[in-house]
C-alpha cells in the first residue's frame, strides 16, 4: 500500500509543488481567478476508511468538470444506460472540453461523450426533478452520499460568475435544442449546470468519492452499495478515455488510472480496488488540468506502480 503516513505524502507534495509555477489559474470564469496558484493538496482514501493527506485539507475548490462524472452516474441510476446513450456518445473527441466543432459534424448530431461540456449539459438535462431547486437538491444529496458528508453546498459566487459569462455553453445548448437532444429552457439548464459545477469540496471529499468508484460502487464505511457496479465501471471507463480532456491519452500512458479533472484545479482519481485520490491545485496547464496535480500523480504512479495497464 502506498503512503501510509502523511510525512511520506508531504515529501512528494513538496517536490511536485514547484510545478505550480508553470501553470495559471482559470480566469474565463471570473470568480475562479481568485484562487491561489501556489496551493496544492492531496488526500488518499483507503478501503478500510483510513486516509492520509498533505497540504491544506480544509481548502475548498469547486467541482467544475469533476461534476460531469457524478451527474453521469446519477443520470444512469435515474434513467438507465439506454436512455442516456440515446443522447450522448461513448467516444473521445481529442478536442478541448468546450469545443463546438464536432457537435456540428457528428452524425447523428449528438455530443460525442458525457465528459465534454456539450455532453455534460445533455446529461444534466436528464437529472430528474420538477424544478431547478429539486434537481440541484438531487445532485447535492447524491454527492453527500458519495462523500459521506452532509456539509456539501455550492458557491453562489462561482455559480453566478459562470452563469453570467457562459456564452459558449449557451450556444452549445441552443445547438442541442435545435437537434432535439435537449428540450428544456436553456437559461434553466444553465442555472442548474453552473450550480452543479460550483459545488464545493476539499481534496479529502474527492478522495472519498474516488474510493467509492474504486470499490465498484461500495461505500467504504457503511459497506453498502451506493451505485450499481455497472455504473461505477462505466464512469471509470469514461474517466480513462476522456477524464483529462484532450490530455487523456498522455495521462493514461504516464499515470494509467481513471481520473477526472476540473478547471478549478481538482482531480478525482480511482485506483481500482486499492484507493481513491483527491487533489486540489488551481494552477492549470494549457489543456486545463492541474499542472502540479498531474505531476504528483505521475510521481505516485511511478513510485507505487499504480498503472492498471
Ligand atoms: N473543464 C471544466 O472544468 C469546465 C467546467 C466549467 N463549468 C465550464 O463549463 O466551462
Amino acid at each position: 500500500m502506498p503512503c501510509q503516513t502523511n510525512i511520506e505524502l508531504e515529501n512528494l507534495l513538496k517536490e511536485a509543488k514547484q510545478y505550480t509555477k508553470m501553470g495559471k489559474v482559470a480566469d474565463y470564469i471570473p470568480a475562479l481567478s481568485k484562487a491561489n496558484p501556489d496551493d496544492l493538496s492531496i488526500a488518499i482514501y483507503y478501503p478500510d476508511g483510513k486516509y492520509v493527506f498533505a497540504g491544506n485539507i480544509e481548502e475548498k475548490i469547486t467541482l467544475q468538470s469533476i461534476s460531469k462524472v457524478l451527474t453521469l452516474a446519477l443520470a444512469l441510476i435515474q434513467r438507465g444506460e439506454e436512455f442516456v446513450f440515446s443522447k450522448v456518445g461513448y467516444e473521445p473527441t481529442g478536442d478541448p472540453f468546450n469545443s463546438i466543432v464536432k457537435l456540428e459534424i457528428s452524425n447523428p448530431s449528438k455530443p460525442l461523450n458525457p465528459m465534454i461540456n456539450a455532453g455534460a449539459l445533455a446529461v444534466t438535462h436528464m437529472i430528474e426533478g420538477h424544478s431547478v431547486e429539486e434537481r440541484l437538491s438531487n445532485i447535492l444529496s447524491f454527492i453527500q452520499l458519495l462523500t459521506g458528508s452532509e456539509d456539501i453546498h455550492y458557491s453562489k459566487e462561482v455559480a453566478q460568475s459562470e452563469f453570467e459569462t457562459s456564452h459558449l455553453n449557451r450556444s452549445l445548448c441552443y445547438f442541442m435544442k435545435q437537434h432535439g437532444i435537449i428540450d428544456e429552457n436553456v437559461e434553466e439548464l444553465l442555472d442548474l449546470y453552473t450550480k452543479q459545477c460550483a459545488i464545493e469540496v476539499n481534496c479529502l471529499d474527492l478522495a472519498r468519492i474516488g474510493i467509492v468508484f474504486a470499490l465498484g460502487g461500495i461505500d467504504p464505511i457503511t459497506k453498502e452499495r451506493v451505485m450499481p457496479e455497472y455504473v461505477a465501471r462505466l464512469c471509470k471507463t469514461f474517466m480513462v478515455t476522456c477524464g483529462m480532456y484532450n490530455a487523456s491519452g498522455e495521462f493514461a500512458v504516464r499515470v494509467g488510472i481513471p481520473a477526472k479533472s476540473g478547471v478549478s484545479g481538482g482531480i478525482l482519481g480511482a485506483v481500482p480496488n486499492r484507493f481513491g485520490i483527491g487533489i486540489s491545485g488551481p494552477a492549470l496547464d494549457d489543456k486545463g488540468n492541474s499542472v502540479a496535480g498531474v505531476k504528483l500523480l505521475e510521481m505516485l504512479a511511478e513510485k507505487y506502480s499504480l498503472s492498471m495497464f
